[in-house]
């Protein structure tokens, strides 16, 4: 049988590369094609023992490929996406710009894999915050129905892409080197503000959260009250979330389900100082969940808080979008 033809556009980013270690991780054997700006045309990578040529996305970069994986930010992915579509090729796209379109399946394959066989030919990877905060999140929400979260994370600067990983590299040495990622310096910084904020005072991370969690677990009564915050980590974003239910929680029962919860693994021993970390979270596919404990703030005993700690580029987004790709490969 011939091997199908991937490709990865975008494929020097921070999330491209994670993608192309990923398809060799996986053992994903396929004809790859690397697609990136003409700025990186002639770079070369390797791939299961293989030096492949980086290539410039063009009109024609689609024909015969019969997977993508997108990585490139919105307004570019809305110039190929046509090119790619035309062509035939089945996308599994990381951005952000057709994540809401009705037509558009937003999956985590933990959550909702069946949404996949929906495609008309794009398979949206949903935001990175929100993939970590519901694979911790699904197995409660099915105990105990979720009707609220409120959110605070702690997002690590690589959620930026390469320019957010170099302004924190530079500026720990020297903190009058200016960002080029961020509104401000990130090192020894943090700052309250990821994306634009509407009229409301609230940015487009935190309504992602709110968007996202509705369509993916198929529950519009969802609600979210969320802060997004920039801080001065590598890798793995962490997120302090606190769920109200409509039914009344119980912790144990909740360290159970998140014991063998798909994707998950129980870190939660705070006697000991056992707790999620984005130092033991980086570079691996599970996000930690710890901390669990009831609000005692709500005196219904229909709130719980937790905290939970994932890679951001490998499950919040290249890992994802792989195992997307093997779904459609099966
Ligand atoms: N970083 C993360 O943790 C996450 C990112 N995402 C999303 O994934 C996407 C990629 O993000 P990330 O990897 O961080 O971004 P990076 O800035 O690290 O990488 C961007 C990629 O886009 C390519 N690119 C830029 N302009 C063009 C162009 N005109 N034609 C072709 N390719 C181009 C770049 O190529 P070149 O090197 O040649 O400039 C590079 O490969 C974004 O939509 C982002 O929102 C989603 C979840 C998590
Ligand atoms: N915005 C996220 C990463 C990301 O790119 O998300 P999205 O694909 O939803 O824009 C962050 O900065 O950490």
């Amino acid at each position: 049988m011939s091997k199908e033809t991937i490709a990865i556009v975008g494929a020097t980013g921070a999330v491209g590369q994670q993608m192309l270690q990923c398809l060799e991780e996986r053992k994903i054997d396929c004809n790859l094609k690397l697609l990136a700006s003409a700025r990186s045309k002639g770079k070369v990578f390797t791939f299961m023992d293989q030096d492949i040529t980086v290539e410039e996305l063009t009109e024609n970069s689609f024909e015969n490929v019969d997977y993508a994986l997108g990585a490139t930010e919105n307004d570019i992915t809305k110039t190929w996406m046509p090119w790619a579509q035309k062509a035939g090729t089945i996308v599994v796209d990381n951005s952000s710009a057709y994540r809401l379109d009705p037509n558009v399946p937003l999956v985590i394959p933990e959550i909702n894999p069946e949404d996949i066989q929906k495609n008309q030919g794009i398979i949206a990877n949903p935001n990175c915050a929100t993939i970590i905060a519901l694979v911790a999140l699904h197995v409660l929400h099915q105990e105990f129905k979720i009707k609220r979260m409120i959110v605070s994370t702690y997002q690590a600067v690589s959620g930026a892409g390469v320019k957010g990983i170099q302004d924190l590299e530079n500026q720990v040495k020297d903190p009058s080197i200016p960002s080029q990622a961020f509104p401000y310096p990130i090192a020894y910084n943090l700052i309250p503000q990821i994306g634009d904020f509407d009229e409301n005072g609230i940015s487009k991370e935190e309504w992602k959260l709110q968007n996202e969690s509705c369509k993916i677990l198929h529950d519009p009564d969802i609600l979210v009250n969320c802060t997004c915050v920039r801080v001065p980590i590598m890798r793995s974003h962490s997120e302090s979330i606190t769920i109200e239910c409509e039914k009344e929680v119980d912790v144990q029962k909740a360290r159970e389900l998140l014991a063998h919860a798909p994707g998950v693994k129980l870190v939660d021993d705070p006697q000991n100082k056992i707790y999620p970390m984005p130092l033991d979270t980086s570079d691996q596919d599970l996000v930690y969940v710890g901390r669990i404990r009831e609000d005692l703030s709500d005196p219904s005993k229909h709130s719980m808080i937790l905290f939970c700690c994932g890679d951001q580029i490998r499950k919040g987004a290249a890992t994802n979008a792989v195992q997307i790709l093997e779904e459609l490969l099966k």
